[in-house]
């Protein structure tokens, strides 16, 4: 099997990696019988907000999910966006980093409840469960180094969305919450299997099973959050504050050539991904992209000493 997407282009040439993951980085294609075109037209029949990108030439995007009236809620057209969106950074070679946030100061409340409910049937349910899957998974396996900036609440699917990133900012006040147990639902956008991941079974069995509240502290102390911002500013200020903040979090680990930061987040991947002797191949690979590089050769020259 060969990847097609550009943004996974030192993989791609790997064929540790080829072996392993399906084209476009998705977990379903319709070789394994997903019908995209279908999903995609009926979540199309609800509309509402926007899912925003912007890129920077410092190489750090942001992505805003934007409708305001709903707590930001995903209506069906902005699950189209977004999948659209993670396209459009897959084709981003200069890109280091991305912020994930929601408009107006707070991040996201999940699923657009109206949609949900004329979309109730099994069926349909399942397929917008694909389709949110494969758009979430390529988002955390873009070569990028990505950060969801919560503010406020994160609701049911806005709480699997943060899992998405690879870290988590928390402002004071906010909260991260798998509202799902309250539905009568358990995370079906690919949130538990992630949330597993990053704060171990026992962790998520508690965030899942008491559908807790995770507030900034409890965040950093179970690892869900990797950082709290300051923020000290009050009212419209604020937002944009954080999102200086955030930046300024992210830059620590931006900073240098893109093609080394996206080959660092790539190797990474890789270890969270793949069984040890496929991924240690794929290290091998990217390993072998840079060595010898113009960036190799030129810290060579410089006789870089790292006190
Ligand atoms: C993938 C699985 C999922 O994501 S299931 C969906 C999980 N999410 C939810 O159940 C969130 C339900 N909403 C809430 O609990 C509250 O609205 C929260 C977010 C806590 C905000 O409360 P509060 O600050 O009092 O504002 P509010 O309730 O008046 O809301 C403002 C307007 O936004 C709307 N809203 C909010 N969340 C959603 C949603 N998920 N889908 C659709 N609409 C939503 C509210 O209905 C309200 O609208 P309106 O002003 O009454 O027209």
């Amino acid at each position: 099997m060969v990847l097609s997407a550009a943004n996974w282009h030192l993989l791609s040439r790997s064929a540790a990696w080829g072996q392993l993951l399906l084209r476009n980085g998705s977990v379903y294609t319709p070789a394994s019988g997903f019908q995209e075109e279908e999903i995609r037209e009926k979540l199309l029949a609800f509309p509402g907000g926007s899912v925003d990108l912007v890129k920077q030439e410092s190489g750090i995007a942001v992505l805003t999910v934007n409708h305001p009236a709903r707590m930001n809620a995903f209506s069906g057209s902005m699950m189209v966006e977004l999948e659209e969106r993670v396209s459009q950074l897959e084709g981003w070679m200069e890109g280091k980093g991305l912020i994930v946030q929601g408009a107006a100061g707070t991040f996201c409340s999940g699923s657009d409840l109206t949609a949900v409910r004329a979309i109730s049937n099994p069926q349909d349910g399942v397929r917008m469960c694909m389709f949110m899957q494969n758009a979430l998974t390529r988002l955390l396996r873009l070569p990028l180094f990505s950060v969801a900036l919560v503010e406020g609440r994160a609701l049911g699917g806005g709480a699997e969305l943060t899992t998405a990133c690879d870290f988590r900012l928390m402002a004071p006040g906010s909260v991260i919450q798998f509202v799902h147990k309250h539905m009568g639902l358990v995370p079906g956008w690919g949130g538990a299997t992630r949330l597993v991941r990053i704060v171990g079974s026992q962790n998520a069995l508690r965030m899942l099973g008491g559908a807790l509240k995770v507030d900034p502290e409890m965040g950093l102390r179970i690892g869900l959050a990797d950082g709290v911002l300051e923020g000290s500013q009050a009212g419209e200020e604020s937002g944009a504050c954080a999102l200086l903040e955030a930046k300024q979090w992210l830059g620590r680990y931006t900073e240098g050539p893109a093609p080394v930061i996206r080959a660092i987040k790539a190797v990474v991947q890789s270890g969270r991904e793949l069984p040890l002797e496929v991924s240690l191949r794929a290290e091998r690979d990217v390993f072998g992209s840079l060595w010898g590089g113009p960036v190799n050769l030129q810290a060579l020259v410089s006789k870089a000493k790292h006190k």
